[in-house]
């Protein structure tokens, strides 16, 4: 089975935001009001709930809709006995109609005199304390680097004790690229209005945006057909299964083709790690010259050695029997892990993917062979899966890939036009997949770019894929079932996890 992200899990560009958000209004006759009172009594909901016994919010305003949804915010929680301090930091005179509407409205709810307005952040005396700061300042509308008293807005906020809570996105991260503009709110919670949006998990963006509370408006979910980036988490991909040789798939064959002098030690990880999965057979084809080592080390894996007793790594002369082993029963190949850089290994990871039929993950050193003969075009009805780490990526283009945002269109076109799947490790890990769909973590996943992990990361990846998962779903299984174990790491031990800790 393919993935399916649920509605919550849908990640959003600005652009593809305001475009549902037109759509809703004006085909569905939906008014723009009307999403932003159900944007903000959400958020109130949960502020009420998460926060009891506030007493008193300070709200930093702009003069959009994103300062709507503060205002609105601002309403529910006054009717709660929550005092307002609003801050307009473009004064009044200006708002949008929707926000304009709402502080008007927000001055009649007002029967008590809880409501205090500074009409521009010159006149704001900041003396008093707050139980939390709403930011209402910037939202997907935020169109250039901040400057003048949005610059001080922000700077300020960040030095208060009191956590800040931002409207769908804090003001200055760019809601695309997750890039800070100029500065940057660093909040405790973000409420992400109808989608999160792509910014909250590129760049600064996990840092700045806190948790995330995603609150649902009345879009019809054909406008979000054109969302093509889902958030990975383990609240929606099946787990993997827990006990090895549990599972209903136990048949599974995984033939592993890696190691060379000096880094057998990657084959073995892989195979250990894809053994432990409960697969049905681990085949694991080696230079003739290493079979004791990994007939020393992997006494459950069996091993097929190819070539002669002086073979310590993989030649071309190899292919013909590799292709004939692969032919003994059906399965899918894992295909890198500790290959080594020799021009005859290269040699003979071009001719072997050329000439392979079955589904296969290529990692590591092979993909290192791959990006340097460039031979992208894979034999039809084939399937790939390519695990690289930033530096391995790099060598797939010759335009430097440097940011977040710029990794992700790359992964999402290069997939999409090779028609294979990627998983790029990184923060966030992302996986590309033939349909031009992206999926990306909210985790780090360059623990598995070291040495060691992500072998076990390529032998998890290409388990699931025996066991018959769909690529893009082995890929999820391999990263969602990492961060199990990282989150299990961290928990009690310091520094960083060994590849043991993994399998
Ligand atoms: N997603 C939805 O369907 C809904 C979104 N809502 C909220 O509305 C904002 C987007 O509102 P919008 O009015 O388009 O933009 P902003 O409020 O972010 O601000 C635009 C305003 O700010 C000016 N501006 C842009 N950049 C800067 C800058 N660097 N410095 C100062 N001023 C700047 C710009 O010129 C405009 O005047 C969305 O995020 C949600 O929070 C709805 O409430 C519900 C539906
Ligand atoms: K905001």
């Amino acid at each position: 089975m393919m993935l399916q992200a649920p509605l919550s899990h849908y990640v959003l560009t600005a652009r593809q935001s305001r475009e549902v958000d037109r759509k809703t209004i004006e085909e569905m006759g939906i008014d723009g009001f009307t999403l932003m009172e159900i944007a903000g009594s959400s958020a109130a909901k949960a502020i009420l709930s998460d926060r009891p016994g506030s007493s008193h919010g300070l709200y930093l305003c702009g003069k959009g809709n994103n300062a709507g949804d503060a205002l609105v915010v601002g309403r529910y929680l006054m009717q709660h006995n929550i005092a307002a301090t609003l801050v307009f930091l473009s004064g009044t005179g200006d708002l949008s109609p929707d926000a304009e509407k709402n502080l008007e409205l927000l001055r009649e709810f007002d029967s008590r005199n809880q409501l205090t307005i500074f009409e521009s952040w010159g006149a704001f005396d900041q003396s008093g304390s707050w139980d939390f700061i709403i930011d209402g300042m910037l939202g997907t509308g935020l169109d250039s680097e901040l400057r003048g008293d949005y610059l001080k807005g922000v700077q300020w906020a960040n030095k208060q004790p009191a956590p800040v809570l931002s409207m769908d996105i804090p003001t200055g991260l760019h809601a695309d690229t997750g890039e800070s503009m100029g500065a940057c709110i660093r909040a405790e919670q973000t409420f992400a209005f109808g989608g999160r949006k792509q910014g909250h998990y590129l760049e600064e963006g996990p840092a700045r945006t806190g948790k995330i509370t995603y609150c649902e408006l009345p879009f019809p979910n054909h406008f979000k057909s054109s969302c093509n980036t889902f958030l990975l988490d383990e609240s929606w991909v099946e787990r993997p299964p827990a006990q090895p040789g549990r599972h209903k798939y136990a048949s599974g064959v995984l033939y592993i083709i890696a190691g060379s002098e000096g880094l057998t030690g990657a084959a073995i990880l892989a195979a250990q790690s894809a053994w432990a999965e409960g697969l049905g057979a681990v085949i694991i084809v080696c230079p003739r010259g290493l079979l004791s080592v990994y007939e020393h080390n992997l006494p459950s894996i069996i091993k097929k050695p190819v070539g002669d007793t002086s073979d310590d790594h993989f030649k071309p002369q190899h292919l013909s029997h590799t292709l004939e082993i692969l032919r003994e029963k059906e399965g899918v190949v894992l295909l890198g892990p500790g290959l080594g850089r020799q021009e005859e290994t290269a040699s003979f990871v071009s001719r072997f993917l050329s000439r392979n039929l079955r589904n296969t993950v290529i990692d590591a050193d092979a993909l290192w062979a791959l990006a340097r003969s460039g031979q992208w075009d894979k034999p039809d009805d084939t399937q790939w899966i390519l695990t690289p780490h930033p530096g391995e990526l790099s060598r797939f283009t010759d335009h430097p890939i440097t940011n977040d945002y710029q990794r992700l269109n790359f992964v999402r076109t290069f997939s999409s036009d090779h028609h294979i799947t990627i998983l790029s490790k990184g923060m966030p890990g992302i996986i590309g997949t033939s349909s031009g769909t992206c999926y990306i973590t909210n985790y780090n996943t360059r623990y598995f770019a070291r040495a060691g992990n992500g072998d076990v990361l390529a032998g998890k990846v290409g388990a699931y894929l025996a066991f018959g998962r769909a690529p893009d779903d082995s890929c999820a299984g391999g990263l969602l079932q990492g961060k199990q174990k990282l989150d299990r790491y961290l928990e009690t031990a310091q520094g960083l996890p060994e590849p043991r800790d993994f399998i």
